[in-house]
């Protein structure tokens, strides 16, 4: 059968790795810090860069296709997702490493028609892994099959969350209710890489049990939450239900087993939504 999106996703995979070499050429030249919705909230121009240059080469392959970008949303444009083929990008995810030279960088590329996610890309550049899945098609690194995690026992669990950019001090508080509430199960555990699609993409590796984070945005998960499900893993919402990408909350995970035990002792909180002046 023909796959209409192979194309797309072909060249997905091919501007990733171009977008990756750029990343890892800027890693060791002098980078320019600035900051957005809070001091810790790190932009640079590679980020800038990148994503201007994975959306000029959609452009001229496939002209009529939508975008929502990282820092095109920071420069101002609406966080709208349509039924048009539309291409989530964080060109840098894992920006705070980035200026760190912490070695866990990706980029990330979601695509989306009829906001059904369609195939996902996570090119992890200084590891050089190439993480894909296709829907319907399964999840690959380097071309090898990914698969969950089968562990059952939270407590034989290692699970993988991050802090965030907030420091209201409200959603500090929350964050560390439940990380206690979670450690003290106990598990084995705890981890984050720095980058949510990276987490997610552990995730599916297997390597981790569940990643869950309330703060994140679409774009730091539009392809690697596709990579979970190809992989055999859930996605929810962290206080259960279905998930919703817009909504800046996730929790993925190997099983419901493993997800129900997590969505008993997070502490949920609600910050503002991605398309929150589109569904205004
Ligand atoms: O800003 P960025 O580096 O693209 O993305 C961030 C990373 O994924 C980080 O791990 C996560 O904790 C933040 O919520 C994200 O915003
Ligand atoms: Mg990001
Ligand atoms: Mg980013």
């Amino acid at each position: 059968m023909v796959d209409i999106w192979q194309n797309a996703m072909d060249h997905a995979v091919t501007i990733a790795r171009r977008a990756g070499e750029v990343v890892r050429e800027a890693l060791h030249e002098d980078r320019k810090v600035m900051t957005k919705s809070s001091s810790v909230d790190l932009v640079t121009q590679t980020d800038q860069k990148v994503e201007q240059l994975i959306i000029q080469s959609v452009k001229e392959k496939f002209p009529t296709h939508r975008f929502i970008g990282e820092e095109s949303v920071a420069a101002g444009e609406v966080c709208e997702l349509t039924d048009s083929p539309t291409w989530i990008i964080d060109p840098i995810d894992g920006t705070t490493n980035f200026v760190h030279t912490f070695p866990f960088v990706a980029v990330s590329i979601g695509f989306s028609v009829n906001k059904q996610s369609e195939f996902g890309v996570v090119y992890s550049c200084l590891e050089d892994k190439m993480f894909t899945a296709r829907r319907g098609r399964g999840a690959f690194c380097n071309d090898q099959p990914l698969s969950v995690s089968d562990q059952e026992d939270i407590k034989q669990s290692v699970i993988a969350t991050e802090f965030g950019s907030s420091r209201d001090p409200e959603a500090v508080n929350n964050i560390f209710t439940s990380l206690r509430n979670i450690v003290s199960l106990p598990i084995h555990g705890v981890r984050g890489a720095g980058s949510a699609a990276i987490n997610l993409c552990l995730v599916a590796s297997g390597c981790v049990e569940a990643y869950y984070e309330i703060g994140i945005h679409v774009w730091d998960i539009a392809a690697g939450s596709l990579i979970v499900t190809e992989a055999g893993g859930i996605l929810l919402d962290v206080e259960g239900g279905p998930v919703d990408l817009m909504s800046r909350r996730i929790l993925a995970a190997n099983n419901t087993t493993i997800a129900d035990r997590l969505i008993r002792e997070i502490q949920s909180f609600s910050p503002p939504r991605d398309d929150e002046e589109v569904t205004q």
